[in-house]
């Protein structure tokens, strides 16, 4: 769910600014999921520009504390989040930890990295949902190995598929987001980041992303 219509439309309007839209139709990027797409967006090209990273710190940190108060943690999906979630918990003032995918197989074994007490009260930034495994496998892990208390999740953006709100839903984890695909998508054509060929591209793939192929 995104926070409100003017964040969403801004953040988008960024991303397209810095670049971090990028569209190879006829050369498709694989995700982490496996699936091909049309389209990826690059959300680790907002710690290159200080005011972007910024502004999406900001209205993160300000969602945070407006939806959960002051949580204990925050806690970043590594590796895509760990930039923007540290500038979120300096933003509040507040410790982080972030998650690695697996442990760690050398050194202290570590899939938390930082320090986490039982119980604590715990925000989880993520930089970009698809199907949602990368984040709720953070969750999991923060839940399984400390005990931690997850108040939320909060992400820069999402495709907004139903698997992810499945998945969200089946494992209780409330998901807000700074902006979607459809804002992005909508907001790109209207300021002429898109031809309506590239449009039409994107909006035929989301309909069926797991089995998009290019060529059809
Ligand atoms: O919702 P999902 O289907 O899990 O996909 C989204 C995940 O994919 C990206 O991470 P990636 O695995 O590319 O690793 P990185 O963050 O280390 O770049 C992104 O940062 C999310 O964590
Ligand atoms: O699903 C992914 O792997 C993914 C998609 C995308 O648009 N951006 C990204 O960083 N990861």
């Amino acid at each position: 769910m995104i926070f409100d219509k003017h964040t969403s439309r801004e953040t988008s309007e960024l991303l397209l600014q810095i670049n971090a839209i990028k569209l190879k139709p006829q050369e498709p990027f694989t995700w982490a999921s496996g699936w091909k797409s049309p389209i990826y967006c690059d959300n680790r090209i907002i710690l290159s520009h200080p005011k972007i990273r910024n502004y999406i710190a900001e209205q993160l940190a300000k969602q945070v504390e407006k939806i959960y108060g002051k949580p204990d943690v925050i806690a970043g999906v590594a590796t895509g989040a760990i930039g923007i979630g540290t500038l979120v918990a300096h933003w509040l003032g507040l410790p982080f930890v972030y998650v690695r995918p697996e442990p760690k197989k050398h050194g202290r074994k570590n899939q938390i990295e930082g320090q986490l007490e039982a119980n604590q009260n715990v925000v989880v930034i993520e930089d970009l949902i698809s199907t949602g495994k990368s984040s709720l496998n953070a969750v999991k892990a923060l839940k399984d190995e400390a005990n931690a208390n997850i108040k939320g999740m909060l992400a820069i953006f999402s495709y907004g598929f139903d698997v992810a709100k499945d998945n969200f839903e089946k494992d209780k984890v409330e998901l807000y987001t700074l902006s979607d695909y459809e804002t992005l998508i909508n907001q790109a054509f209207e300021n002429s980041h898109l031809f309506k060929k590239e449009l039409l591209v994107l909006q035929d793939w989301r309909k069926n992303p797991a089995d998009w192929n290019p060529n059809t």
